[in-house]
């Protein structure tokens, strides 16, 4: 099949590699005509495992083509995926300008039947303005248009795509639904569903998920909170309620708070439609209140624990990413922790694997961006760990000592056993466990 994917970041790149991987012909398209320059010379412009060899594969067969000009890209493509942003408006409500602009754009554009597909989150309701966008310039009869959320969790990405746990499809079209079966049948092999619904029912569908699961990490974390105070030990709270199927294993870590580019927008722009709808989604303020306190804690551990002014203190980092297996700072709580330090006249020593040039885009020389993880520690006052990346699981601790003007963890992840973290010498704090002072 003839694809087009409008929009080439996390989602567009992966859907369209995915596509072409199952053997659809794939036009993508942006406007960043420096991305498409690099995409076109074989480079992929974001760091996600595994995309690297679907992306040769398919561009050195031709299946995976790049370009910025839109009447290009669409020519032959039957379906159209808008994988465009929809950041927040300083209000919380989620920016469709991208979306209904494109809109514009191709009903001055198609020509024959096509399908539309809503990939971006949006809100109910935006598939209906991107209906009546196009129908005010060309006939219903030429298009449908359809909400197929996306699910992929950055990191783990290309794995989401190809192994989806199940595919929403909003659509009251059956000629829509047909083609939309057609591209998702080789994804679902393994049994796993794909779930044709009305298309207001699958746009919120996307809000409610990603929604739930922000509040099962905010309440997690709340629970952590308590168990420091009342001396209890989160991780085997953790092990006592997740073997309840009812609750679940996955999702009850406590840490930093959740960020990335979804979570923090989508409860936002949630909380948004309740109040256009004069219904006040309560659980969801409460969320984003408890996750913006709890995107600091680290630093106030830090704070509560070497004073208040740390002008004369050097702060290891490791960890910027908002998650492991990404380069993606959006929203990180890194960034919070970050500010919070500089505004205390703090000097940061700090590592990453991966998204150390997003930083220094940010921050330029104020954070100093070292090579490795062991760098990040000569000399400090104390060391903050803020993602979980494999290669901080199992550092050598004596190493770390010797490098560390003062042997004081704050751990962010809880990483390390508090018991073997006293052992081994060290002040240990974590989220929701014991203090340890093995000084
Ligand atoms: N990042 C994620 O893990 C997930 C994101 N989503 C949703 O998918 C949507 C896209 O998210 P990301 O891929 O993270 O965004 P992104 O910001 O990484 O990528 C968006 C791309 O669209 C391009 N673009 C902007 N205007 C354009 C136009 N007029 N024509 C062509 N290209 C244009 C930008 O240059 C950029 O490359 C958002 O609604 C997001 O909420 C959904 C599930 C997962
Ligand atoms: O709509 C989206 O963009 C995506 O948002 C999330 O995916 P993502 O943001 O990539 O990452 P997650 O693995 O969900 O983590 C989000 C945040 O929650 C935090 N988290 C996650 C799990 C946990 O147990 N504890 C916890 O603090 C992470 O550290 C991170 O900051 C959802 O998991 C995806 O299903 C969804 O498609």
């Amino acid at each position: 099949m003839n694809i087009a994917v409008v929009g080439t970041g996390y989602v567009g790149l992966v859907t369209g590699t995915c596509f072409a991987e199952t053997g659809n012909e794939v036009v993508c398209i942006d406007v960043d005509a420096d991305k498409v320059q690099r995409m076109q010379q074989g480079e992929v412009p974001i760091y996600e495992p595994g995309l690297k060899t679907l992306f040769d594969r398919n561009t050195r067969q031709n299946r995976l083509q790049f370009t910025t000009s839109l009447e290009e890209g669409i020519k032959d493509a039957e379906v159209i995926f808008l994988a465009l942003p929809t950041p927040p408006n300083g209000d919380g409500s989620a920016d469709l300008s991208y979306i209904l602009k494109v809109a514009a754009q191709l009903a001055d554009l198609i020509t024959d039947y096509t399908v539309i597909v809503d990939k971006s989150t949006v809100p109910v309701g935006t598939a209906d303005q991107v209906h009546d966008t196009l129908a005010s310039k060309i006939s219903p009869e030429l298009f449908d248009v359809v909400s197929n959320p996306e699910f992929l969790r950055e990191g783990v990405a290309v794995d989401d795509f190809l192994k989806p746990e199940r595919v929403i499809i909003g659509t009251e079209s059956q000629r829509a639904r047909n083609i939309m079966e057609r591209l998702y049948k080789p994804f679902v092999r393994q049994g796993n569903p794909i779930y044709f619904m009305d298309v207001r029912s699958a746009e919120m569908t996307k809000y409610a998920a990603n929604s739930f699961l922000a509040t099962k990490i905010t309440f997690m974390n709340d629970i952590a909170n308590l168990c420091e105070r009342v001396g209890a030990n989160v991780d085997q709270v953790r092990i006592g309620i997740g073997s309840d199927s009812r609750i679940g294993k996955r999702f009850l870590f406590p840490g930093v708070g959740y960020g990335g580019s979804c979570f923090p927008k989508d409860v936002e722009a949630l909380v948004r439609t309740g109040q256009d709808y004069d219904y006040d989604l309560r659980i969801l303020q409460s969320v984003i209140e408890v996750n913006n306190r709890q995107k600091r804690i680290l630093a106030d551990k830090l704070v509560q624990y070497l004073g208040e002014d740390l002008c004369n203190k050097t702060i290891g980092i490791w960890g910027l990413a908002f998650k492991p297996n990404t380069d993606d700072i959006r929203e990180a709580p890194a960034l919070y922790i970050i500010q919070e330090l500089l505004d205390r006249h703090a000097t940061i020593k700090a590592y990453d694997p991966e998204a150390m040039e997003n930083i220094r885009t940010r921050f330029g020389d104020q954070v100093h961006l070292v090579s490795d993880a062991y760098e990040a520690v000569i000399d400090v006052d104390a060391l903050l760990i803020i993602t979980e990346w494999s290669v901080f699981r199992t550092p050598n601790f004596e190493v770390m000592k010797s490098l560390m003007k003062q042997p004081i963890i704050f751990d962010g992840r809880n990483l390390y056993e508090t018991d073997y973290m006293a052992k081994k010498g060290f002040y240990y704090e974590s989220i929701g466990r014991e203090v340890v002072d093995g000084g």
